[in-house]
């Protein structure tokens, strides 16, 4: 699997922009030879939730067939980060993946809603899990401060996926725990973990970016540093059965005492 990690600037409120710059970055991508790219959270909007009645995708109509048309003219499987939705009356910050002929594999709704940056006061929690197949390698996404929550991922991962898909808008003040939580939730899971961050700022945070992939030991052995960029990576997927059958940490759960 070649993944591409589509390190964006999002323009605050402004979707034309910001579907603009997608679609620049799906090409990119595509001539870097990548099979799966990787988008950050609520690439439509940002943190506009304020203007979430006129700015959100009704439906999520435009962002799917957009996302389709993408994948299918690039030939390129999209783990579409998180768009903001309307759906009837209320609002989702969603992820869509969809494969190169432009199936969608998966819709999920973030789960665990960031009060820190006024969620809670908008956005309607998801309920579901987000385990999909990309070219028959089994994966799952996650987005943002659900990585906190490690029995989140955890209850997945045991599932089987061996790729753990995270897009963000993770601000720069925190980034040391973005990284230390995800190289955890590499270690603990034995999987592969792919995170987009994104760059720039709104009014109320900067966000510095720090795109990763990290193998199932922990090591970060992708850093896409503080600025807009596409960056490629292969995957070494026999690296999860290695790691998995050096250590059965999945086995040797007690699951009966927890
Ligand atoms: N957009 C988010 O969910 C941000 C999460 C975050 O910053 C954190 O510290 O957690």
């Amino acid at each position: 699997m070649h993944v591409a990690l589509a390190q964006l600037d999002i323009k605050f409120g402004d979707p034309a922009t910001n579907y603009q710059r997608v679609a620049i970055a799906v090409k990119q991508a595509s001539q870097q030879g990548a099979s799966v790219l990787v988008l950050p959270e609520m690439w439509n909007t940002g943190y506009a939730l304020t203007d979430l009645d006129q700015l959100a995708d009704v439906d999520g109509q435009r962002t799917r067939q957009f996302l389709i048309d993408l994948a299918q003219q690039y030939q390129l499987n999209i783990v579409g980060g998180s768009v903001a939705v309307a759906r009837e009356n209320y609002y989702y910050n969603e992820m869509l993946v969809v494969d190169r002929t432009g199936k969608v594999l998966s819709q999920y709704d973030k789960v665990h809603r960031f009060g820190l940056m006024q969620e809670d006061q908008y956005i309607t929690a998801g309920q579901t899990e987000n385990i999909f197949q990309l070219d028959g390698v089994p994966a799952m996404g996650v987005i943002c401060y659900d990585i906190r929550f490690p029995e989140w991922l955890r209850k997945q991962a045991a599932q089987g996926p061996k790729v753990i898909f995270v897009s963000a808008e993770w601000p720069t003040v925190r980034l040391p725990q973005w990284r230390i939580l995800l190289q955890a939730r590499a270690i603990e899971n034995q999987a592969y973990v792919v995170a987009v961050n994104r760059v720039g700022s709104d009014p109320d945070n900067d966000f510095g970016g720090q795109s990763l992939v990290i193998d199932p030991l922990g090591q970060v052995v992708t850093d896409a540093g503080d600025q807009a960029t596409v960056v490629t990576t292969d995957l070494d997927l026999t690296q999860v059965a290695k790691v998995r059958s050096s250590m059965p940490v999945f086995a040797d759960r007690r699951v009966e005492l927890y």
